[in-house]
């Protein structure tokens, strides 16, 4: 390839067993890897200042080209951990929701629970930095990646996005794939899945070169955090994406 592939990867903890096999790897001298929050790599993806992100699924309508490579993806088969609505108060009584501007995904998927699944008549408050001390009284909060691990501590009401879409879809879901905006050259995507499963096939190693006391990071890993694209994220991630038309 005459030019490196501009890679772009969520800066969160989910990631880490996605990047671990990076290191070393032979994909490195065709890449150039950069690390944002999810809303941010998305952005980069639709302008083109990447060819290749780890992005929210939720933005995938807005990309004029997509395809969808390796067949790894952050998403879930059960309740994620990283992704809920946090409150003091139980669902039925929440009157405003803030959201995580650092998400695409979560924010839409708590957009459709809200409407079709809890049926909440509530005020939903798009965020631009720092909320997650306004999550207090009747106003909740939506978090996500690291952040959430560490609301979990804080926040008596719990409610995780993956699980209730299991719940009202019997689905899993995909929060984030990894897609291109261009068509790549075949032994590229190979060498790319090639270093994505390494890590996967490793989570000890990735859960011991990450000391974390906030999580454990092998629950989040092994049980919360589902990696393998299968047909049946598949279909969670095309009955969501319908959700969005
Ligand atoms: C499970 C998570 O998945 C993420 C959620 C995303 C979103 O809401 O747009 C995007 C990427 C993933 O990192 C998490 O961040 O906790």
């Amino acid at each position: 390839m005459e030019r490196k592939v501009k890679v772009a990867a969520v800066s969160y903890l989910n990631t880490k067993p996605l990047l671990y096999g990076f290191r070393d790897h032979q994909v490195m001298k065709m890449i150039d890897l950069s690390m944002d929050y999810p809303a941010k790599i998305a952005q980069q993806l639709i302008d083109g200042e990447v060819d290749v992100a780890l992005v929210p699924v939720a933005i995938i309508p807005k990309l004029k080209e997509y395809h969808i490579i390796s067949d790894y993806c952050i998403g879930a088969e059960g309740p994620v951990a990283s992704v809920c609505l946090f409150s003091e108060v139980p669902l039925h009584d929440i009157k405003r929701i803030y959201l995580d501007y650092q998400s695409r995904s979560s924010v839409a998927l708590l957009k459709v629970l809200v409407r079709d699944h809890w049926k909440l008549q509530v005020e939903l408050v798009e965020t631009t930095g720092g909320y997650e001390d306004r999550i207090k009284g009747t106003d909740a909060g939506l978090v996500i990646g690291d952040r959430a691990l560490a609301q979990r501590h804080i926040s008596p009401y719990i409610y995780d996005l993956a699980e209730h879409w299991m719940r009202f879809t019997s689905l899993p879901f995909v929060f984030a794939a990894w897609i291109s905006n261009k068509a790549l050259p075949v032994e590229f995507i190979q060498q790319f899945s090639n270093a994505n499963a390494i890590g996967i096939n490793n989570i000890p190693a990735v859960v011991a070169e990450n000391p974390y006391d906030v999580y454990d990071l092998s629950t989040y890993y092994t049980q919360n955090i589902s990696f393998p694209l299968t047909p049946a994220k598949r279909q969670g991630m095309q009955k969501f994406l319908s959700f969005l038309r």
